[in-house]
């Protein structure tokens, strides 16, 4: 097969967590019947973009949250990148977690965010997720009857070693739930999906929250598909939606036969010895 039906959904995040699930489900039930195979979610779509919040909604692996995307895979038999959410494990340490369902509701894939969000730009966005969080130390890929998916969240995907990493892995698209902000949003969010996705020759996709301007944070919104050619398929607005995209793999394959990168790489120059 290879042809999937993706489906951004870029949802509008409140306080309430419950509320946030069920809008979750709405939607993911809309997406479900007009016939998409995998659905994202944005970044912390549990809980407002904020470091004090991230203790107070984090969940155990199969506590409530967790559970409810299981049914809501199942129950619409779709794959579900379930954005991420706070999770916290038995020593009380929290990470901002991503986790993969299949179609029967079984957990296919968990990536801990490996890189934190820590900036400050002058007169621009500051964000310390280091306050509270906890960084992950594995790249995930997973299966499916498409293929091979990457998947990292947000500031993850600036490193392009990750990206490379997935790539060599087997990914031939890779998710980010994200939430970028109106400082770097502009900037960096477009060129950063393009450029993976060109040196990697694979289609890189973001789902971010709608964007609330009375918000603790303001999501940039701007959910996007780019093709391994570098063209932008699909940019959302700001505002609350969701779009379904179908992305043919076979257009990988093209792409990376006519300009076979891969394989032109001088890796007895490439050494990087930082450490
Ligand atoms: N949630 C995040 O990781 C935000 C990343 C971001 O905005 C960036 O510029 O990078």
């Amino acid at each position: 097969m290879s042809k999937i039906k993706i489906a951004l959904i870029q949802m509008h995040i409140e306080e309430d967590k419950h509320k946030n699930l069920e809008t979750a489900n709405k939607f993911i039930k809309k997406v479900a019947s007009e016939g998409c195979d995998l659905a994202i979610l944005p970044e912390m779509f549990t809980t407002p973009y904020k470091t004090e919040n991230f203790p107070l909604y984090a969940e155990f692996e199969g506590d409530k949250s967790f559970n409810t995307l299981s049914n809501m895979a199942k129950e619409n038999s779709i794959y579900l990148v379930g954005g991420s959410i706070p999770e916290k494990d038995e020593k009380n340490l929290i990470y901002n977690t991503s986790y993969v369902f299949d179609r029967n509701g079984q957990k296919i894939a968990k990536h801990r965010k490996v890189h934190l969000f820590d900036i400050d730009v002058e007169d621009g966005q500051c964000f310390k997720e280091s306050d509270t969080l906890t960084a992950g130390n594995k790249i995930t890929v997973f299966d499916t009857e498409f293929g091979k998916i990457g998947l990292c969240i947000c500031f993850d995907f600036r490193f392009p070693e990750l990206g490379r990493l997935m790539a060599q892995m087997g990914a031939q698209i890779i998710i980010v739930p994200a939430a970028f902000n109106m400082t770097t949003g502009p900037a960096h969010w477009d060129l950063m999906f393009r450029s993976r996705a060109v040196d990697n020759q694979v289609y890189t996709v973001g789902c971010a929250p709608s964007r609330d301007v009375n918000g603790c944070y303001i999501s940039y919104g701007n959910s996007i598909v780019v093709s391994p050619w570098g063209d932008i398929i699909y940019k959302m607005d700001e505002k609350e939606g969701y779009k379904i995209i179908e992305l043919d793999l076979d257009y990988v394959k093209k792409i990376r036969k006519e300009l076979p990168l891969m394989s032109a790489r001088r890796l007895d120059l490439y050494e990087l010895n930082e450490k």
